[in-house]
């Protein structure tokens, strides 16, 4: 019988009074299914919940030098396993690119333009093939000639010395020796031999004054609103008055507010400490002196010395800052600063998008870019400036955020970043963030596991932030980026990268907080090796326990590994598994197996470490 009530509901729920009695068998059975179903839902979200209580937590750390490929390892695991959120923000790297292609062509033009330097273009011989010739310039190769070894230093691995650092790290596995420095024939092109002159190698005879280049910028600021500007059809607006490069120079000016603009939309307001370009030496977290290069909000340079630029870099804190500079859609790549031990949380969801809608909206800097695009090419194309930068030691295509290469594709008015350029593109990291993700693309155990991958900054200043992750790590990646043996610390140039690496990674395996971590090892930029040893740089004058192997890839990378691995075994203070692979992290297809294999190790242990507590 139907109970009365006053609520409307039971009204309309109510059986009809004339119900028969096949109606009402019809109704309860109805009634059963829905309470069954009812019931179910209960259940599931009883049980979802439960799963969520007990949800695995995989915290994965990235250790290593600055720009080891900490950053890009994080980025391969956002392209791997969050692919829809990785496509869809490949957009707002494009301002990372447009900084990385606007400082690779300062540096080349600080370089062209240090004092007591006398062009190539100054020759008659070398002026008729200058910047002025309509020929289309070559295409340019990666593959440049052997560098002339910038740091002469030799690192034993073999032999043990009490030698200790100021940095706490004893470097008894790696030993620098300062001795003469070794020389190795530089490769230079036919047409220079006759004027290029290593002893001497500023010394041109064929010098005219004419093509003298004695400043890199004007004293006065550049006034952007009235500097020359390129024609878009590449057409150049020389004055008589000027040499092609100062010509060239000039219609390139634009760039400089380019730079400013880039700085100014990529770093968020109130962030003036991350607009400040470390100054080279500038090794222990100190501010650039006020008289030293640093950009101020207003983003124009201070500095006026073109030989300390090219070791500047800009850097803006890791986190939604940059990015929600860009578009305010990006939330879920929470960030630290300094050392914050609790991470601001992400809301779970998937970052809402900026879309393809960048390539709709005006970008002026993407403007200048394509409207410089063909003088750009030009600077970058001519042999004459090759050589300059190759006997200035300035090896652009070995660094990271090399574009110039790339130019005409990512000058054009409607460039969206590739997968490959947004891995290529660099930001230095400062600070510590925390990327949390549950994985788009699961399979079979880590289904519902959430990773949380820390991703720290390496510079020496910065590893004072490091400790407070090292608790509740699950597994770090080291990265030792070995194509460094022959290179030095930007931060400190009496540091050669291979022996600040072995230090870094001796003190990691040591460390009792992180007695029962695993550890894998990255021993990263094999390809930038490989172009290197085949350019003919010898290991062994670096390292001099390499003694007359094979100077290949393949000799040197297990050489190192053996070296590595001997490191690990003999410090870590408990015996533990070594993992330690070839990577060049870049490479998307050979790094995707590297990271499903460190995937699965992680997974493992951490389900045996869950069942041990
Ligand atoms: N060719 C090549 N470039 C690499 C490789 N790994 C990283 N890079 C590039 O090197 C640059 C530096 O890499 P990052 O990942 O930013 O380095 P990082 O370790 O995060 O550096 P910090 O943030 O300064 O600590 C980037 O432009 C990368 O694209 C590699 O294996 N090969
Ligand atoms: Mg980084």
């Amino acid at each position: 019988m139907p109970v009365s009530s006053d609520d409307p509901l039971d009204e309309v729920l109510r059986p009809p009074l004339d119900e028969t009695p096949e109606q009402r068998v019809l109704r309860l059975e109805r009634e059963a299914e829905a309470k069954r179903i009812s019931l179910a839902i209960d259940a599931s979200i009883k049980a979802e919940r439960q799963a969520r209580r007990k949800k695995r937590i995989v915290r994965l750390l990235l250790l290593g030098q600055s720009e080891s490929g900490k950053s890009t390892t994080l980025r391969q695991f956002q392209r791997l396993y969050t692919p829809t959120a990785f496509r869809e923000e490949r957009i707002l790297w494009r301002a990372v690119i447009q900084l990385n292609v606007v400082r690779s062509i300062r540096t080349i033009l600080d370089a062209l333009s240090m004092p007591n330097f006398n062009s190539p273009y100054s020759s008659p011989r070398s002026r008729a093939r200058s910047l002025s010739r309509t020929r289309v310039p070559p295409l340019p190769t990666r593959h440049s000639p052997p560098p002339i070894p910038q740091y002469p230093h030799g690192i034993d691995m073999m032999k043990s010395s009490n030698h200790s650092d100021n940095h706490g790290y004893s470097s008894d596995v790696a030993q620098i020796s300062c001795g003469s420095p070794p020389r190795y024939p530089p490769t230079i092109p036919h047409h220079h031999q006759s004027y290029y002159n290593e002893q001497d190698a500023d010394y041109d005879p064929d010098s005219d004054t004419e093509f003298i280049i004695a400043q890199s910028y004007p004293e006065s600021p550049p006034n952007f609103n009235h500097g020359p500007r390129s024609d878009p059809s590449g057409s150049s607006t020389t004055t008589l008055a000027q040499s092609p490069f100062e010509a060239l120079k000039a219609r390139l000016l634009p760039l400089r507010h380019i730079e400013a603009l880039l700085i100014a939309k990529l770093v968020p307001p109130n962030e003036d400490e991350a607009t400040h370009l470390a100054a080279p030496g500038d090794d222990n977290g100190r501010l650039p002196s006020p008289t030293g290069s640093h950009f101020s909000r207003n983003g124009r340079s201070h500095g006026r010395s073109a030989s300390l630029y090219r070791n500047q870099e800009i850097f803006v804190r890791p986190g939604p800052g940059w990015k929600g500079g860009l578009s305010k859609a990006r939330v879920n790549f929470p960030g630290h600063s300094y050392g914050l031990s609790s991470s601001q949380s992400s809301n779970g969801h998937r970052p809402m998008s900026a879309g393809n809608t960048g390539l709709e909206t005006p970008d002026e800097p993407q403007e200048v870019l394509h409207a410089c695009r063909r003088d750009m090419m030009q600077l970058w194309n001519d042999e004459g400036i090759r050589h300059v930068l190759r006997r200035r030691k300035i090896r652009l295509e070995e660094g990271g955020g090399f574009f110039l290469d790339d130019l005409e594709r990512v000058t054009s008015l409607r460039y969206m970043p590739t997968d490959d350029d947004v891995l290529k593109a660099r930001l230095k990291t400062v600070g510590v963030s925390e990327y949390k993700f549950e994985m788009e693309i699961s399979a079979g155990r880590d289904s519902g596991t959430e990773w949380r991958i820390v991703d720290v900054g390496g510079s020496r200043s910065q590893r004072q932030t490091w400790m407070p992750f090292f608790d509740n790590v699950d597994a770090i990646i080291f990265l030792a980026p070995i194509s460094g043996f022959d290179q030095v610390l930007t931060e400190d140039k009496t540091v050669n990268r291979l022996e600040d690496s072995v230090l870094l990674w001796k003190a990691v395996c040591s460390s009792k907080l992180l007695a029962n971590v695993d550890l894998v090892l990255f021993l990263n930029k094999c390809d930038i090796l490989e172009k290197k040893l085949n350019s003919g740089i010898r290991l062994s004058k670096y390292v001099r326990s390499y003694g007359d192997r094979p100077n290949d890839l393949d000799s040197v990378s297990k050489y190192l590994r053996g070296k590595f691995s001997a490191i690990h075994r003999e410090h870590s203070p408990n015996p533990r598994k070594f993992y330690g692979f070839c990577t060049s992290v870049t490479d998307t297809a050979t790094t995707a197996g590297i990271i499903a294999s460190v995937r699965d190790m992680v997974i493992r242990q951490h389900l045996k470490q869950s069942k041990l507590l």
